[in-house]
């Protein structure tokens, strides 16, 4: 199983690598994306954002849990930091089964409820402007995602 690891030198980085992944996503693609505080998963969901054409401003659902925003497809970014109980099932297999992208924040947290195949961001501080990204694909079409992306 193929792991890989890249080095974003900037916050704009960071973006565009997310616009550039985004143009390859399509209907039920689930990314979970992991991070400490200011490693860059707001960051990166504003890039997925921008390449699905949404033009929203997006922000950290932090009151609300799911955040369904208009593109070319539709994307729902869910944080699921602030659940009381993880283990509460909130239908989010209708969002992981629906026409658009998810994208959730903290998703160890719900690691029970989330699908069997997903694509697993995770983000680290590595000094002031730089970032350390693993991508870790799980299952065939997110492994191919990958290689599409990363090896072009
Ligand atoms: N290489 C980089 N990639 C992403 N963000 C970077 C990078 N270098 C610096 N930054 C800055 O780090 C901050 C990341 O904040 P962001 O809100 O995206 O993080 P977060 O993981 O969503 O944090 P939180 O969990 O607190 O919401 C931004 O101010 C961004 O400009």
């Amino acid at each position: 199983m193929a792991i890989y690891e890249l080095v974003m030198h900037s916050a704009e980085e960071t973006m565009e690598f997310a616009v550039r992944l985004s143009e390859q996503l399509q209907p039920k693609d689930v990314i979970a994306l992991e991070g400490d505080l200011g490693a860059g998963k707001t960051t990166f969901t504003k890039g997925l954002a921008k390449g699905l054409g949404i033009t929203r401003a997006v922000s950290s659902p932090t009151f609300t849990i799911v955040k369904e925003y208009k593109g070319r497809l539709p994307l729902y970014h869910m944080d699921v930091y602030r659940l009381e109980d993880t283990f509460e099932d909130l239908g989010f297999d209708e969002y992981f089964e629906g026409d658009g992208v998810t994208v959730i924040e903290w998703a160890h947290l719900i690691k029970p409820q989330l699908p069997d195949e997903l694509l697993y961001i995770h983000l680290y501080h590595h000094g002031d402007q730089e970032r350390k990204m693993v991508l870790e694909p799980i299952g065939k079409r997110y492994e191919q995602l990958c290689k599409e992306i990363i090896e072009g």
